[in-house]
Order: structure tokens, then sequence, then C-alpha cells
């Protein structure tokens, strides 16, 4: 190699190391699984010249699918096209890879953080020498092991986020994190023309239950409800508690017409619930509700409470009406 062919080549790994500082600096900002997602699944092979990249993830408790899933919005579904979650993930060193169609090499990068082998990091490119056996992979080693630490970053931030909107004693969301939804699923019907469904319900007689049978035991049935809703809801539905024995639901996508199928099915698995006493008799609990399906309207702006109002009048409606039923809140 002469001076000036040396001379080049210093310029450009100068320029690659400047364009790797300055991305690996945008990885770092990310806040969320989102900004981080999008940062390298479009935003990597932008500034590489790679046609694709793919992560694979050891998620062995399932808590990575749950962190990933709970924060993506609905539109952003399509960057877990590229991420790959499995129990376990082959161990490996930087390695170039046989490429799947219709990429004509590859490159595999270990993902560590500290002791933890949390995945791989793989880069495609439709150019068969992009990669190839022997070439220098320091840089690239260099930006897996920041992706490595941003991984491990955002779930810890994403966990706190969610925390923060979570109610401790249930798991369903709190009144701040029910009404970001539902202010994320207005915003998203403007856009989209979408409708999505609330549903508001409280339970009956629950101070009874607390007087016969004790706070502990109150405390159980607000739990097994929440559960038993969660477990009879899609994972992109909303359960939130809006104050102590009050709860509200709001499902994407559910439109007026489905929406007295799924209170149904709703009250029928509260039927099928079984709570019991400290003394092992199984309780009968039973809740009341109302429900409206909300179709979004562009350039207009939309507060919970509004509707939450609106639907509270039904909710006391159908407690006069003899509790154990919902209604439809019209008007
Ligand atoms: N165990 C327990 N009880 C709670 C919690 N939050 C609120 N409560 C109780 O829920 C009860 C609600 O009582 P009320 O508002 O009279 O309603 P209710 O007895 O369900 O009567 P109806 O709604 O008319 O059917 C009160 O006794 C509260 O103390 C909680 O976190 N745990």
């Amino acid at each position: 190699m002469d001076l000036d062919e040396l001379l080049a080549n210093a310029r450009r790994n100068e320029a690659l190391l400047q364009r790797l500082q300055r991305y690996e600096l945008q990885l770092l900002a990310c806040q969320d699984w989102f900004d981080l997602l999008s940062t390298l699944i479009d935003g990597l092979p932008q500034q590489f010249e790679l046609d694709a990249i793919a992560l694979q993830l050891a998620d062995a408790d399932d808590s990575l699918s749950q962190s990933i899933h709970r924060s993506l919005d609905i539109d952003h579904a399509h960057l877990m096209e590229h991420v790959e979650l499995t129990s376990t993930v082959e161990v490996i060193d930087a390695s170039v890879l046989s490429s799947p169609e219709p990429y004509q090499s590859g490159l595999a990068l270990p993902l560590r953080r500290n002791q933890d082998y949390l995945g791989q990091l793989r880069l495609f490119s439709h150019h068969p020498q992009r990669f190839h056996a022997g070439m220098a992979t320091d840089f690239m080693q260099h930006l897996a092991a920041v992706v490595a630490a941003c991984l491990v970053l955002v779930q810890k931030t994403e966990e706190q986020a969610r925390l923060a909107l979570t109610d401790p004693l249930t798991g369903a969301e709190n009144r701040r994190g029910f009404d970001k939804a539902f202010q994320r699923e207005w915003a998203r019907g403007q856009r989209q023309y979408h409708v999505f469904s609330l549903i508001l319900f409280d339970l009956d007689f629950f101070k009874k239950i607390n007087d016969l049978h004790g706070h502990g035991c109150g405390d159980r049935v607000l739990t097994s409800l929440c559960q038993t809703l969660m477990s009879s809801l899609r994972p992109t539905d909303h359960l939130g508690r809006l104050g102590g024995e009050e709860f509200a639901l709001l499902l994407p996508g559910c439109s007026a017409d489905e929406l007295p199928m799924v209170v149904q099915r709703l009250q029928d698995a509260i039927h099928a619930m079984t709570v019991h006493n400290d003394e092992g008799e199984r309780l009968d609990i039973t809740v009341s509700g109302s429900y409206l399906a909300v179709t979004p309207r562009a350039h207009h702006s939309a507060e919970l409470d509004a509707f939450i109002r609106h639907l509270d009048q039904w909710l006391y409606q159908a407690k006069r009406q003899g509790r154990d039923c919902f209604l439809q809140a019209v008007g």
C-alpha cells in the first residue's frame, strides 16, 4: 500500500469513527423502546450503508417482551419484525454470517453487558464483500457494546416509567397512566379514523365485603378482579384503577357493535371468578358499569374526565336498577 492509499484509508476510518461517535450519542439519548428500536432498525442501516439489521435477544422470563409490547404503540409494531426474542441465544464472538436471502453478506456481533450475554446484533448487506472473513470488526464491536448498554438502560427506564403509572396493589394503570392511554388513543383515532370503547365499572357492596371479611380480603377481591379482567382482555387493552373500587377499560378498535358482546364476556368472567374469605368461603362478587364507543373527532381535543362524568351517570343508574348489570351510556 502506498502513502496515498494509507492516507485515504486513515481519512475513511476517521470519518467512520466520527459518524460512529455521533450515532452512539444518539443511541445513548434514547429513553424508550420506540426511540431505541427505531434508531437501531431504521437508523443503523442509513448511517452505515447496510441493507438491514436484526436483533436477537434472550428473554428467558418474558420480561423484555412484556416491556417492549407495553411501550410500543400499535402503529410501531412493524419494528418488532426485526427483533427476535427467544429464551436463550447462542453465545458467539463477532463473526461473519452466512446471511439469509436476499442478502449477500452479514456480520453477527455479541451483545454483552458486564457478565451478561444479552443476544446478538446482526448486520446484513446486499453487497457480497461488505462483510468478509478476516475483516476488522473493532468499530462494530464497540457499537455493539453501546447497544447492549442502551438495551439495559432503556429497559430500566421503561420499568421506572411503568411503575409511576401503575397502581401498586392491582397492577392496573393508575389514573395518570389511564389518562395517558386515553390521550394516545384519541390522537391515534384522529389520525386513522379509528374507534375505541370505554367501560366504567365499580364493585357492588364493596364496603360490606371490607366490613364483613376485613380489608385484606377486600384487597384480594380487587387484585383478583384485575387479574381476571387482564387475562380476558387483549394485550393492547388498558385497565385503569380510577379510584378505590372504581375501574375503567379502554379497548382500542372495539366498535359500538362489538361492545355489548365484550361487556357480556367480562361479566361472565367476573361471575366465574373465585375469591375466598379467610374462612375459605367463596364470595359472590358482582360489578355494575356503563359503556360507550368513542369516535375521535378531527381537530378536537378531548378530556377523559368528561367521558368519565358521562359514564358515571349511567353507572349510577345501573346501581339504582339493582346492580350486577352494565348500561349503555347514551346521550
Ligand atoms: N380493601 C380495600 N378497600 C378499599 C380500597 N379502596 C377503597 N376501598 C373501600 O371501598 C369501599 C367503597 O364503598 P362505597 O363507595 O360505599 O361503595 P359500595 O359499598 O361498593 O356500594 P355500591 O358501589 O353502591 O355498590 C369503601 O369502604 C372503601 O374503604 C382498597 O384499596 N382496598
